[in-house]
């Protein structure tokens, strides 16, 4: 039974923004100022954008209701997941790494929170692992593959090819994802027809260094 999202993805814009890799108070305060209804937050300790829970629990502290706090990890352990949700408040739990489908089961009924998979896309053969990660999670993210040998499993700013994603029906409600940026959102929404958004490199200065101006833009490109 999947768990009930209390977070619709078309409201209260056309298109709804997922802001990755909020660090700092101003980040998450240009997020909300943008209309962002997700706002997400690295546990990956290899991350530039990575952050401890304690630190996510004082970011996340002044969040209103309604908005979703995105806590992402990369192939977490029970331990690490639990130490995270015992001090950080988390709505979804983002799995960013090589997750097996039984896995991210595994975490639903664990957690009882609703799970993103995160999916990486290259080419047309990859869309088989968007069906099979639908049938397990709640929402799925379809992101680009990372680079042979990348430090990073996600947040590179790399784009797939949008047109992969034309005439496909995804069986879970979902983010587009990769090299997003404020100049090709739009485009990109318009050749998938995503019904959300996730952005984390395009609207920084530098990996991890977050621009409220880029924040600003990005949503803007999407009214
Ligand atoms: O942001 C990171 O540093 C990161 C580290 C490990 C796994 C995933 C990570 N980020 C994922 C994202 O921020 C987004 O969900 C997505 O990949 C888009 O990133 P970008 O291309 O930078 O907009």
């Amino acid at each position: 039974m999947p768990v009930r999202l209390q977070y619709p993805l078309a409201e209260p814009r056309p298109t709804a923004i997922k802001f990755c890799g909020l660090s700092r108070p101003a980040d998450v305060a240009a997020a909300l100022d943008a209309g962002g209804r997700y706002l997400g937050f690295v546990f990956f300790p290899r991350s530039p954008r990575a952050i401890t829970p304690t630190v996510a629990a004082a970011l996340i502290a002044d969040v209103p209701p309604g908005i979703a706090r995105v806590g992402l990890f990369v192939d977490p352990n029970d331990a690490t997941l639990d130490l995270a949700l015992a001090e950080a408040g988390l709505d979804i739990i983002q799995l960013h790494g090589s997750e097996s489908p039984a896995r991210v089961a595994e975490v639903r009924a664990r957690t009882g929170l609703p799970v993103m998979k995160a999916v990486g896309l290259a080419v047309a053969d990859d869309l088989a692992q968007l069906r099979l990660y639908g049938t397990v999670a709640d929402l799925l993210l379809v992101d680009a593959k990372p680079a042979p040998g990348a430090v990073l499993p996600g947040g590179n700013g790399i784009a797939f090819d949008w047109r992969l994603l034309g005439g496909q029906r995804l069986a879970r409600p979902w983010f587009l994802a990769g090299g997003l940026n404020p100049a090709n959102v739009a485009e990109a929404v318009r050749l998938t027809g995503a019904p959300a958004v996730d952005v984390s490199s395009g609207i920084e200065r530098a990996p991890g260094d977050k621009d409220p101006a880029l924040i600003a833009a990005f949503a803007e490109a999407l009214v």
